[in-house]
């Protein structure tokens, strides 16, 4: 199968470039930049150097749409709603990494990412890839949009939940931390050395663009109307999320029950993993792969319920599930290229 990286140059690309560097059924691998085009990929990253020789190419989605088999996206809004139709059209499978095709609404999307929302015609086409939860629609999809990072964490600690109307969503509050990739390779003054290290930053309260991102979601499980509490941070690693959720039962439960709820409902899901009896995930516990682990208990005494969701964003975040959503596109085993253990400690 031949893939076509376009925004190789970024954080998102690189993952993807590890990741498929070990795929058994890639054959061949082009890159695509706007700004690079010409040079080698070792120039932006030498730790590749003597593994991909081949130049950075230009983006030319009509050519591109022609020669390869699946195109991933891994580009800042709006690129992608700007190729991905050009791309089908030439007879490529698509994966966006971006936020572009993942509100239904097109109103929703220009309020929270204050830009011009792609067509309509996309976004109907477009089908969420939040893997473990919509299988059989991925495996039939041409146009794939990747989950964000911190809906990636949330909605995969709240499905078992919310689907089986176990927590009071009028009482849910989402906590969430991030390393300092999930903002991308450009240095900005919030996350360069001095700002980040020893620090420990709360931003974008009641105002980032995953929210609408989790209602969507969750408005789908719960059949009703759904508005979250949703407060980001950064921390000083390099790596990972923790998405810590809080929310009272709905109903008489114990530990126990909540717990055997989370493994048969992931039983055949190869990369969730449920902590035993009150134990909680780290974030190096998954650092490197694709795994999504998951602790919660029962608070008798309050009522609620404390969920915690750990993943590595460069990979369940973006680039890994991607290679999942794509390897059911292809109709390739769910797990294949994604079989990294934790790189630990
Ligand atoms: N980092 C993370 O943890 C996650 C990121 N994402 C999303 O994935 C996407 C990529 O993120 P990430 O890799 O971190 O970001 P980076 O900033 O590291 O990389 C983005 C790449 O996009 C390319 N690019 C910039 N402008 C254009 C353009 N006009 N046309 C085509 N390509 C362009 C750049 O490469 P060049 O100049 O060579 O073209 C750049 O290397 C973003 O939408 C991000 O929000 C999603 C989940 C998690
Ligand atoms: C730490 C950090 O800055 N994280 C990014 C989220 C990365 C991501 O998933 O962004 P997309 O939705 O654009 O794909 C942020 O808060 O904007």
């Amino acid at each position: 199968m031949r893939v076509a990286i376009i925004g190789a140059t970024g954080y998102g690309g690189a993952e993807l470039i590890r990741l498929l560097h070990g795929h058994p059924h890639i054959t061949e691998i082009t890159f695509h930049s706007s700004s690079q085009e010409g040079k080698a990929m070792e120039e932006s990253y030498p730790h590749l150097s003597d593994l991909y020789t081949s130049q950075l190419q230009e983006i030319d989605p009509e050519t591109i749409g022609k020669e390869a088999d699946i195109v991933f996206l891994s580009t800042p809004p709006g690129v992608s709603a700007e190729y991905s139709g050009k791309l089908i059209e030439n007879g490529a499978k698509v994966i966006d990494l971006s936020g572009d095709l993942r509100l239904k609404e097109k109103d929703v999307y220009e309020s929270w990412y204050e830009r011009d929302s792609a067509d309509t015609e996309l976004l109907n086409e477009a089908v969420y890839g939040l893997t473990e939860w919509n299988r059989e629609g991925i495996k039939a999809s041409s146009l794939l949009s990747n989950p964000g990072c911190y809906p990636t964490a949330t909605l995969l600690g709240l499905g078992p939940l919310v689907s089986e109307k176990l927590i009071d969503l009028d009482t849910l509050i989402i906590d969430a931390k991030s390393g300092t990739t999930g903002a991308g390779r450009s240095p900005s003054a919030i996350t360069h050395f001095s700002e980040m290290n020893d620090n420990f930053k709360v931003y974008k309260v009641n105002e980032h663009k995953h929210i609408p991102e989790i209602e969507q979601t969750l408005k789908g499980w719960s059949e009703s109307d759904v508005t979250v509490t949703f407060t980001p941070h950064l921390v000083p690693m390099t790596r990972g999320i923790m998405a810590t959720m809080y929310g009272k039962a709905t109903m008489s439960v114990t530990e126990n029950q909540l717990r055997e709820l989370y493994e048969e409902m992931y039983k055949d899901a190869p990369f969730i993993r449920i902590r035993e009896d009150g134990k909680y995930p780290s974030t190096k516990e998954v650092y490197g792969t694709n795994y999504c682990d998951i602790g919660l208990t029962y608070d008798e005494r309050t009522g609620r319920i404390t969920i915690v969701s750990v993943i590595d964003n460069l990979v369940k975040g973006a680039s890994g599930q991607a290679i999942q959503n794509m390897n059911l596109m292809l109709g390739f085993e769910e797990n294949e290229g994604l079989n990294q253990v934790p790189v630990y400690p």
